[in-house]
C-alpha cells in the first residue's frame, strides 16, 4: 500500500547527546533524536512516537530526562517550537497503571495537576470542564476513580496530565498489564488524541514491540552496542529509527493485518533480540 502523504515541519523536541551515570555505571551514552511537527496535508495530525527497549536498558532513566525530573550529565532536553530546555511540568506524565489520587473525586484530581502547574482557581475549573468534554467525562466529573471502570480510569489519568501539558505526553509503559481489549482502547484513544491537535505529541516508552508499531509514526530503539566478542558495551544508545509513515503503517486501522506490519515487525524483533 502507498504511504500517506506527510511532511516534518519544526522541531518540537530535541535530545542532544544526552549522556547519564549511576553509580559509576554507564546508563545512556549519547542519547540524540528529534520530534518534528509532522504535517499531514487537510488533516489535523500530532506525534506518537515510542522508545522501544529491552528490560532494564535505560528506559526509566531516559523517560525521567525527558520528563525533566533529572538532569543528564551531559547533553540537554529542548522542548516547544522555541527550544528551550525541559523543565518539570512541560512534559506531562503518565506513570505506569494510570494512578489516581483514591480520595479525590475526578475533578479534584484535575485540580490537583492545574495547582502544580500553577493554574488560578478559576482556570482549573474552566480547563478542567474543557477536558471533561473532550475526554467524554462530563458525567464523572464528581465520582471517585473507585467508581470508574479501568478505561474511564485510564481517561482521567491522562486527561490530567493535559491540565499541565498542553503538548507532550510522556507515556510509562502504558501496556504493561493491560489485557487485548484494554490495549486496543488505550491505542485508539492515543490515536484520536493525537489527530486533535498538530502539536499534541506522545512520547510512548514501551517494551512492548506490537504495540509501539501499531500506533506510532516513529519507533527509536534504544539499546546497548557489543564488542566484537559478543560482550555488552555499557550505555545505551538509539541504535536504530523506524519510519512507520514512509512504510505506509502509520494512521491505518488495524495496520496489524497488513503484510508491511509482519515484516517491519520480523526487522524490529530481530534487532531487539541482539540489543
Ligand atoms: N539510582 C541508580 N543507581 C545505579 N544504577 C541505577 C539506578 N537507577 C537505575 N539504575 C540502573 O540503570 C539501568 C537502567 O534502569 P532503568 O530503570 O532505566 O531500566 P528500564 O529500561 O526502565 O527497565 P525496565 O523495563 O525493566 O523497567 C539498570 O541497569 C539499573 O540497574
Amino acid at each position: 500500500m502507498s504511504p500517506i502523504a506527510y511532511e516534518y515541519r519544526d522541531t518540537l523536541l530535541k535530545l542532544e547527546n544526552v549522556s547519564l551515570t549511576l553509580g559509576g555505571n554507564t546508563i545512556l551514552r549519547d542519547v540524540n533524536l528529534e520530534i518534528k511537527d509532522l504535517h499531514r496535508p487537510g488533516y489535523t495530525q500530532g506525534q506518537v512516537v515510542a522508545l522501544l527497549g529491552p528490560s532494564g536498558v535505560g528506559k526509566t532513566c531516559l523517560f525521567r530526562i525527558l520528563a525533566g525530573l533529572d538532569k543528564p550529565d551531559c547533553g540537554q532536553v529542548l522542548v516547544e517550537q522555541e527550544q528551550i530546555p525541559v523543565q518539570r511540568g512541560m512534559v506531562g506524565v503518565i506513570a505506569q497503571h494510570y494512578p489516581l489520587f483514591a480520595h479525590r473525586t475526578v475533578r479534584g484530581n484535575l485540580g490537583v495537576a492545574g495547582k502544580q502547574a500553577g493554574l488560578s482557581s478559576a482556570e482549573i475549573t474552566q480547563r478542567s470542564t474543557d477536558i471533561l468534554a473532550r475526554f467524554g467525562l462530563e458525567e464523572h466529573g464528581s465520582k471517585y476513580p473507585a467508581q470508574l471502570s479501568g478505561g474511564q480510569r485510564q481517561r482521567v489519568a491522562i486527561a490530567q496530565q493535559f491540565m499541565c501539558s498542553e503538548h507532550f505526553l510522556l507515556m510509562d509503559e502504558p501496556f504493561s498489564g493491560l489485557d487485548m481489549v484494554a490495549v486496543d482502547r488505550v491505542i485508539g484513544f492515543i490515536r484520536e488524541m493525537a489527530a486533535s491537535d498538530e502539536l499534541k505529541t506522545f512520547i510512548l516508552v514501551t517494551h512492548d514491540v506490537d504495540a509501539a508499531l501499531r500506533v506510532a509514526d516513529t519507533v527509536w530503539l534504544l539499546g546497548r552496542d557489543r564488542d566484537e566478542k559478543g560482550n555488552i558495551v555499557p550505555g545505551a544508545r538509539i541504535q536504530a529509527t523506524y519510519n512507520l509513515a514512509d512504510c505506509g503503517l502509520a494512521w491505518r486501522d488495524e495496520p496489524e493485518n497488513m503484510p508491511e506490519f509482519a515484516e517491519l515487525r520480523r526487522e524490529v524483533c530481530a534487532a531487539f533480540r541482539n540489543l
